[in-house]
């Protein structure tokens, strides 16, 4: 398997670079608790994530991921408020870069590939979570999920990332654990890649059929790194 013609990375955030369950479900859970509700396992609110912080937060609120069709918006609103309050304060308390995604990301970026960020978690996080990890110079170009109209799954923070870069996508590749991540690569006309190792509702990334999938970030890096045509 090779890889050649690519320039630019577009990477998803939680569950691909960084394991953000810990903090999530902490400020979900105080959220929860401030409101007078029973709070959830780790593990069931992971099945949660991935859409950003209002589907989490409604998804809390009905107690399931499908969202309650009877929580009312303002119900959502006042609940998203306190999460994000919470969230602010401890977004990077418990979060980790998964194994060598640290390493990866530098020699990706030295080898001189493109980096994007392309995270549904709302923008307003993400400078802090990167400064925390030292990874604020490796991405030149920023996406939250409030960053636009659209989030993932829909193509258009991929295309946008792919025209302020002047990249096409034929020269870029989505990489995430979500099939929100390869539905907007498929939709964009970018090739995926699926990781294995996130959260996906609990479900097996190969059902999305991404162009290719790792269990590792570093057989990926390896995977990036073995082809002398990307400089
Ligand atoms: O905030 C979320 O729901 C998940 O964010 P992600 O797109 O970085 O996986
Ligand atoms: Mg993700």
């Amino acid at each position: 398997m090779t890889i050649d013609n690519k320039q630019l990375l577009m990477f998803d955030f939680d569950g691909t670079l960084i394991n953000s369950v810990p903090d999530l479900a902490a400020a979900t859970n105080e959220m929860l608790q401030q409101l007078g509700r029973e709070p959830y396992p780790l593990s069931t609110i992971e099945g949660w994530i991935g859409n950003g912080s209002r589907m989490l937060v409604a998804r809390a609120l009905s107690g399931e991921r499908i969202v309650s069709e009877t929580l009312a918006p303002s119900e959502i609103d006042d609940a998203e408020a306190i999460f994000l309050e919470v969230y602010a304060a401890h977004d990077v308390s418990q979060t980790t870069a998964y194994p060598d995604v640290d390493t990866g990301l530098a020699q990706l970026k030295q080898a001189g590939y493109t980096l994007a960020l392309v995270t549904n978690k709302p923008i307003r996080f993400v400078p802090h979570i990167l400064e925390a990890l030292g990874w604020q110079a490796h991405f030149s170009v920023v996406m939250g999920g409030d960053s636009l109209p659209q989030k993932k799954p829909d193509p258009a923070p991929l295309h946008h990332v792919c025209e302020t870069l002047q990249i096409s996508a034929d020269k870029a590749l989505m990489i995430g654990d979500s099939v929100n991540d390869i539905l907007a690569g498929q939709r964009a006309g970018v090739d995926t890649v699926g990781v294995t190792y996130g959260y996906n509702y609990g479900q097996p990334i190969s059902e999305s059929q991404p162009t290719y999938v790792f269990d590792s970030f570093a057989k990926l890096t390896a995977w990036l790194l073995s082809d002398d045509l990307i400089l």
